[in-house]
């Protein structure tokens, strides 16, 4: 979907949303399967006891098994070796994205004896997650069952069957592993690095985390998990989120666009085909749009009665036909898991002396470098 246009962008996308849809995009059954992945998240930080961690790994491994439920009917645990090196490697790809920018440029790199830019390493890294993908097709593909489809691979099967006798169908194997495989990366990485930014930023700010606890504590308590129902009632969280998006910035450049037609913008025409670079970091630390842009402050969405206002500002997720595809699920899932995260725990730095930086790095998304937190229960 991503990476394509025109036509064939079409069909896909429309074909994605709505099988997406039919498992759960936006409605409650999904809701109660997040749900199940955040019991199992906050067992899993129960068990540090209160003790420095890295929670990388966890956060990715929990949004992991949401889209992989959703995609292939299936959820992995979170010590299964397999699945903790299949996420490592779309990792390492992900912040070594740079290295094949320039591989692209210049393409005779690869073939340079050794492996000095690491381009081997992302290309066998690629095949790894392919094979795992193509496996999982596969399986799914022996006990296939018409009038039993139970995730997105099923329904494609099923396309792909009733197209088979088109010799023009864009429905087959290869664009199924494109599409599962764009969906398993960009469902992951995205909202696991959004959550990541949720809790560094918690860290260096204690008196926004108390504000949401307490906020928290007076709409649900805390016998049961924050539902989407609540949301409504949970402004403050809402801003946080929002402010998080914003200064968290995880995709400043959006995915670049072309032109299907020549443009003609404040007196400058530009032509057919030309790559646009949609630059949202310019949006997000406008002065204008928000004061004192680099500051965190989750109070500039909120007016004087407590509502929410200029959240549409934050365009976090593009804008237009090509908006993000996973908006709904990534919304749905930030809320949950972080009030559920604030709702049982007190964040704090690992190490005193090292409070984590809101410097990034850039790979395909911007993403906090590695820290260490303490979770101590509340
Ligand atoms: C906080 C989480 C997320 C952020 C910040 C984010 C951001 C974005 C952005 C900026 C774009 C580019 C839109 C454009 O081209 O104008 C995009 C596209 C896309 N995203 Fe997300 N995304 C997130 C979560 C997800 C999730 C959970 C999924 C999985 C379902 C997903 C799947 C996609 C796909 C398939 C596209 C391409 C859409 C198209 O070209 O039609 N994203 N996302």
């Amino acid at each position: 979907v991503a990476t394509s246009s025109g036509a064939l962008w079409k069909e896909h996308r429309t074909f994605s949303l709505n099988t997406l849809r039919e498992f759960g995009f936006g409605k409650r059954s999904l809701e109660t399967r997040i749900i199940e992945e955040i019991e199992v998240f906050v067992q899993e930080i129960q068990s540090k006891k209160g003790e420095p961690f890295n929670i990388h790994s966890l956060i990715n491994v929990c949004i992991s098994n949401i889209m992989c439920s959703i995609t292939f009917g299936k959820r992995y645990d979170h010590d299964d070796k397999k699945f903790l090196s299949l996420l490592n490697s779309i990792n390492q790809n992900l912040s070594n994205e740079n290295v094949m920018f320039v591989a692209t440029v210049l393409p005779f790199i690869r073939y340079i004896p050794g492996d000095p830019f690491r381009i081997k390493k992302v290309l066998r890294n690629v095949d790894k997650v392919e094979n795992h993908l193509r496996q999982l097709v596969e399986e799914h593909e022996q006990i296939y069952d018409e009038n039993n489809l139970r995730d997105y691979v099923d329904v494609f099967l099923k396309k792909m069957k009733s197209e088979r006798n088109n010799p023009n169908t864009t429905f087959d194997e290869d664009q199924l592993l494109k599409i599962v495989g764009e969906l398993f990366v960009a469902g992951t990485e995205t909202t696991s690095t959004a959550i990541r930014w949720f809790c560094l930023f918690m860290i260096r700010h204690p008196e926004v985390q108390e504000k949401m606890r307490n906020e928290i504590n007076d709409v649900i308590g805390t016998s049961r998990f924050p539902s989407l129902e609540d949301k409504q009632n949970l402004p403050y969280c809402e801003a946080v989120i929002h402010e998080t998006l914003r200064i968290g910035t995880i995709a400043p450049l959006s995915v670049p666009h072309g032109l299907a037609s020549d443009l003609k913008f404040n007196g400058f025409t530009i032509p057919k085909d030309a790559l646009l670079i949609p630059n949202l970091y310019s949006v997000f630390f406008d002065e204008k749009i928000f004061p004192d842009p680099y500051d965190f402050k989750p109070e500039r969405f909120l007016d004087e009665k407590g509502n929410l206002k200029n959240t549409d500002k934050v365009l976090a997720f593009s804008l237009g036909r090509r908006v993000c595809l996973g908006e709904a699920l990534a919304r749905m899932e930030l809320f949950l898991f972080v009030t559920s995260l604030i709702q049982r725990f007190t964040l704090e730095a690992g190490d005193i002396k090292n409070i984590p930086s809101e410097k990034g790095t850039m790979g395909i998304t911007y993403a906090p470098k590695d820290f260490v937190l303490k979770a101590v229960p509340t």
